[in-house]
């Protein structure tokens, strides 16, 4: 019996090149479960390329990714996927001519028989019509569900990826800068959101750029410069460490 749960997620000396840039050096962190941590660091500091290798998309050089204490280092996408794992990306990829409803069927996992899969959707599982209308009313699209996705402005948009991407039911969700582009209102009801999934047991990874959003939501933050860990704690011990302020002030944002 083991009595300390382990890390939902745990990168483990995690380096990534390419060619001669070494995009990741030596990058361990890890988020528990049921917690909010932030990947922060200016442009080019590694950021996209931690979510990359966690979900499999790069391979890492060297180092292990843990998913609940089971490596999925050299796992292919679609299964680390499978296993729990779920992101968003920093430009919006949903389908423009697809509606809202759609977008929630198609992202659950085919559990069925081989020759249900290949019926047409009307004729899905009632489990997967059940879990998109709980999703759908969990992220309030109930009065967007038949619109078409390019047809929304693009806050809504977002919030729809974000719902895509819950629909799975993951246990570890990355989301890749989730209030970018979005005015107060908007960012704060995806905070909101965000909470409400940390309440319900998820564990929420995400890059942002938005220095406010992220000190006022986080549990941990990490901190990455030129693929190096500079800084990690709570958001009060980082807003105040000299390395982070030497890295931000060191940009010309
Ligand atoms: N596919 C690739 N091929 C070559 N170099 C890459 C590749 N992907 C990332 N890099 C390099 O790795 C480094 C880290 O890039 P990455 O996109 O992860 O940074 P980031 O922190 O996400 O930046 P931003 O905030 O601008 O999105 C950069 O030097 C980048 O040029």
């Amino acid at each position: 019996m083991t009595l300390i749960t382990p890390p939902r997620l745990k990168l483990d000396r995690v380096t990534k090149t390419f060619g001669g840039v070494y995009a990741l050096t030596e990058l361990s962190l890890e988020v528990a479960p049921r917690q909010i941590v932030g990947l922060i660091g200016p442009n080019g500091a590694g950021k996209t390329t931690t979510f990359n290798v966690i979900t499999g998309a790069y391979r890492a050089t060297s180092g292990t990714v843990l998913l609940d204490a089971h490596a999925v280092t050299s796992e292919p996408s679609h299964r680390i996927a499978r296993a729990g794992i779920m992101r968003t990306f920093q430009n919006i990829r949903l389908f423009s001519d697809m509606t809202v409803w759609e977008h929630l069927l198609v992202a659950q996992p085919h559990t069925g028989p081989f020759a249900r899969r290949l019926l047409p959707m009307r004729f899905s599982n009632p489990h997967v019509i059940e879990r998109a209308e709980e999703v759908l009313e969990f992220f309030g699209l109930g009065d967007v569900r038949n619109r078409l996705a390019r047809s929304l402005p693009y806050g809504l948009q977002r919030k729809v990826e974000m719902a895509r991407a819950v629909t799975a039911r993951p246990k570890l969700l990355l989301l890749d800068e989730p209030v970018a582009g979005m005015n107060h209102d908007e960012a704060e009801t995806i905070r909101t959101l965000m909470l409400r999934l940390r309440e319900e047991g998820l564990s929420i990874l995400l890059i942002e750029h938005d220095m406010a959003f992220v000190m006022n939501l986080c549990d941990q933050l990490y901190v990455l410069d030129f693929g190096v860990l500079i800084a990690q704690g709570r958001p009060d011990e980082i807003r105040t460490n000299p390395a982070v302020l030497d890295a931000y002030l060191g940009q010309a944002a």
